[in-house]
């Protein structure tokens, strides 16, 4: 009861609420980006997620998120069915400067948004986090664009971000791009 008066309140608060599967690689720093940074709750410490952390998230005034923060070790993907429906949006989160799981990345990637029975993930727009630039020998998003082969997704948008979950740089950029996209899905 109080899980679905909680989950009405922001429509009927005239609230946008938008619900976001984010995904990448184990170890690629999604569980970082949603605390320290969409939570802002300062550094974490982090262990690799078995499962999934769901968390809302305030934008702001007019708008929730409710993102979904899939393990990159997750051996449940028969079940990924049933936390997609109504994804609005996807953020895809690369270790920037773990070149030799781009491949890797790359594939799963493909894996994730050719999943059957995900109707809305096939037009939702895909936010690429190229993350831990503030790390030396991070690639740029362009190098990370390539490696993912994102110009082959001619369906959705897309945009690769640079950004570190540990300073917080690119998050807003990445988040606000995401945001207008889905806005403007809407006008
Ligand atoms: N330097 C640096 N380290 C980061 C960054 N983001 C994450 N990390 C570190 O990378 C490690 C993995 O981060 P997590 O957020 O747990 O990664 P994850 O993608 O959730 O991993 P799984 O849950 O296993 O899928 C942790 O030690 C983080 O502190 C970053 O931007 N810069
Ligand atoms: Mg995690």
């Amino acid at each position: 009861m109080g899980a679905s008066l909680s989950h009405l309140l922001p429509s009927l608060l005239g609230k946008k609420e938008y619900r976001i599967l984010m995904w990448g690689l184990f170890n690629s720093g999604k569980t970082t980006i949603l605390y320290s940074q969409l939570k802002n709750l300062g550094p974490v410490d982090t262990v690799s997620t078995i499962g999934f952390n769901v968390e809302s998230v305030t934008y702001n005034r007019d708008v929730d998120l409710v993102v979904w923060d899939l393990g990159g070790r997750d051996k449940l993907r028969p079940m990924w069915g049933h936390y997609f429906s109504d994804t609005a949006a996807i953020i895809y989160v690369v270790d920037s400067t773990n070149i030799d799981r781009l491949d890797n990345a790359a594939f799963e990637l493909r894996y994730l948004l050719d999943f059957e029975g995900v109707r809305d993930v096939r037009t939702a727009p895909l936010l690429v986090f190229a993350n831990k630039q503030d790390l030396e020998g991070a690639k740029t998003p362009e190098e990370i664009s390539e490696a993912l082969k994102l110009d082959e997704f001619r369906n959705r948008e897309w945009k690769a971000i640079a950004c570190s979950a540990v300073d917080g740089s690119g998050i807003a950029e990445g988040m606000g791009w995401l945001m207008q996209c889905l806005q403007s899905k809407e006008t």
